[in-house]
């Protein structure tokens, strides 16, 4: 994946332009352009710059408190930027429908929040006439299966519920997906085997935002790692040669 998307690169075309050390590629999942986020007077983002490659995972990186989450909201339009603006695949966000855009880029968060009712109830609550073979398609990408689809999910473990709410993001069959600490409250073990699952959705073509506080994680999970301090763009890190994300 490395190489394909450092063949994305059109350095010295008219369209090429400097993002924060970066250049704007034809094929960039997300465009940030100098995005302020205010609330209540604070600046959760203060002139942001950044660009999203489209293959792969992305990580992004920073101190608590610095804009991570902020950064993430803003690819499925839960956050709306003050001033700046974001684009998705080269068209302004703003200009689309925030329901049809979340089927597309979907997310899961840091706490896994299952509805109450069955594993099915849950996927049919994101897809309401989903087949049993979409069904199985969605639990299998979360490293789940049909046997699953009676137990009750509110009655899992946390890594058994990260993987149902995995599964009910996957079955609206996004081709991006926001990840905002997913496996913090998960043990390390699970930690290890939802990595897993993520390196192999990629593989599939999906193309994965995590947002991390551990960078160690993000250097064994991700192509490059964005990193945000103050709400500003702070640079990044590119890792060549990771295992389970070479070309081919
Ligand atoms: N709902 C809110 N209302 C007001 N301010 C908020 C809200 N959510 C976050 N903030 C503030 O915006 C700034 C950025 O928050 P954000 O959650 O994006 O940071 P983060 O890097 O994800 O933090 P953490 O790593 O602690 O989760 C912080 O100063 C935070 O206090």
């Amino acid at each position: 994946m490395i190489a394909s998307r450092e063949a994305l690169v059109v350095d010295g075309s008219p369209e090429a332009r400097r993002y924060g050390g970066d250049v704007t590629r034809d094929e960039d999942l997300f465009r940030f352009d100098d995005v302020v986020v205010e609330r209540f007077g604070i600046r959760a983002l203060d002139g942001f710059t950044a660009c999203v490659p489209a293959t792969g995972v992305t990580g992004v990186a920073g101190p608590s408190g610095s804009g991570k989450s902020t950064v993430l909201r803003l690819c499925n339009r839960m956050e709306v930027p003050t001033s700046g603006q974001v684009h998705f695949r080269r068209t302004d966000i703003a200009t689309f429908d925030p329901l049809a855009l979340r089927r597309q880029v979907g997310m899961v968060f840091q706490r896994p929040t299952p509805f109450p009712g069955t594993v099915r109830d849950n996927l049919l609550a994101a897809v309401p006439h989903a087949g049993r073979s979409q069904m199985d398609a969605a639990l299998r990408r979360a490293s789940l299966d049909l046997t699953w689809l009676e137990r009750d999910a509110t009655a899992l473990s946390g890594g058994e519920a990260q993987r149902v709410c995995m599964a009910r993001t996957l079955i609206t069959e996004p081709d991006v997906l926001l990840l905002d600490e997913p496996t913090s409250a998960l043990d390390a073990e699970t930690v290890h085997a939802f990595e897993d699952s993520v390196t192999e959705l990629t593989r599939n073509g999906l193309a994965v935002l995590w947002v991390s506080h551990d960078l160690a994680q993000l250097r064994r999970v991700a192509d490059m790692v964005l990193r945000i301090e103050n709400g500003r763009y702070a640079g990044e890190e590119r890792f060549g040669g990771v295992p389970g994300h070479e070309e081919g």
